[in-house]
């Protein structure tokens, strides 16, 4: 279902074949099959518990699968690793305390085999200006913004976030994303797990979402979409509202209203607009437009487990 172009050839950047994780009875990775390639920018997405963090570990080796293989550029996770083709920045972790931003930043660089001078580092992540405080004293934007130099302190083909904005303030996070997006424009591949559904549209070139360790979807954001196969219809209506009556219209599949606003999610907005109007109803300020990412995602997954209920 990936529109991206990729010669039939090419060595994923990433390969799952069949991986399977458990932790006792929880089935947090199962049977999962995935290749991601070169300059592709990835976000995965998913509800609590999908198994985002877990796939990412596995990825980088921090976990071993139960079944199945991970490959990273054909070859172990580890070798991939050690070979400093991969950037990491995970949730938690890597931050020491008691040494300074700039000492920790010098040691990743140290231990990376192509590293980028540590003045560019500090600066491309913004901590140039406190680049001499103790990591133990930062706020937790600022604790980010430094796993983030950690994961960019030299040149790795591939680059792996996990929730990298959560706690920067908006200015941090355009210029994080502005260079990501310089990072994918020359040629990296860039993984992040998100619960940001509007970085995850505006960033991503493939959307790949996780339900109970399985994928569930995997596309373009506008694929994604579009296979939810709803649509959002909006309007106005004056006098009380019916609520009821309105639920009832064809293929409608939510209903919210506000005031005088009626916001509605249809399976066939042809249908349901026809309906309303049989209501003998003066709908004003008709909007009739596809779902956003986040709506999307949410029926996606809902239906999903109503299925499984
Ligand atoms: N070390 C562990 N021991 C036992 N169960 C675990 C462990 N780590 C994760 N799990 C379980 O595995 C499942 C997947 O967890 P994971 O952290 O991979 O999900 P996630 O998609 O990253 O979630 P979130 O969005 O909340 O970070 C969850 O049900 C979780 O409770």
């Amino acid at each position: 279902m990936t529109t991206t172009a990729v010669p039939a050839t090419a060595t994923p950047v990433v390969g799952f074949d069949q991986v399977t994780k458990t932790y006792g009875s929880v089935r947090a990775v199962d049977g999962l099959s995935l290749r991601l390639y070169p300059g592709e920018t990835v976000a995965l997405l998913g509800p609590n518990g999908a198994g985002k963090s877990t796939t990412l570990d596995l990825l980088l080796g921090l976990k071993q699968p139960d079944s199945g293989s991970v490959g990273l550029f054909g070859t172990t996770p580890r070798e991939a690793i050690v070979a400093g083709r991969v950037g990491a920045m995970l949730q938690s972790g890597g931050l020491t305390d008691g040494v300074t931003v700039a000492e920790l930043v010098k040691l990743a660089c140290a231990l990376h085999p192509r590293p980028y001078p540590v003045a560019d580092v500090l600066a491309r992540a913004g901590l140039t200006r406190i680049a001499d405080r103790k990591a133990d004293k930062l706020s937790g934007g600022q604790a980010q913004r430094v796993r983030f130099a950690l994961a960019t302190a030299g040149d790795s083909d591939l680059i792996i976030l996990d929730e990298p904005t959560t706690g920067m303030d908006v200015s941090a996070r355009q210029a994080f994303w502005a260079t990501m997006r310089e990072q994918a424009d020359q040629g990296r591949t860039v993984l992040f797990a998100t619960h940001y559904l509007e970085e995850a549209d505006a960033i991503a070139d493939r959307v790949l979402v996780l339900h109970r360790g399985r994928l569930l979807a995997d596309g373009t954001a506008a694929e994604i979409k579009a296979r939810a196969g709803v649509r959002r219809v909006c309007f106005d209506l004056a006098g009380d509202i019916d609520q009821d009556a309105l639920g009832a219209l064809p293929s409608v599949t939510r209903i919210d209203v506000s005031g005088q606003t009626v916001r509605i999610q249809s399976a066939d907005a042809d249908a349901t607009v026809h309906a309303l109007y049989g209501l003998g109803l003066y709908p004003r300020n008709l909007e009739v437009a596809g779902l956003g990412l986040e709506q999307a995602f949410v029926a996606i997954t809902a239906a999903e487990e109503a299925k499984q209920q």
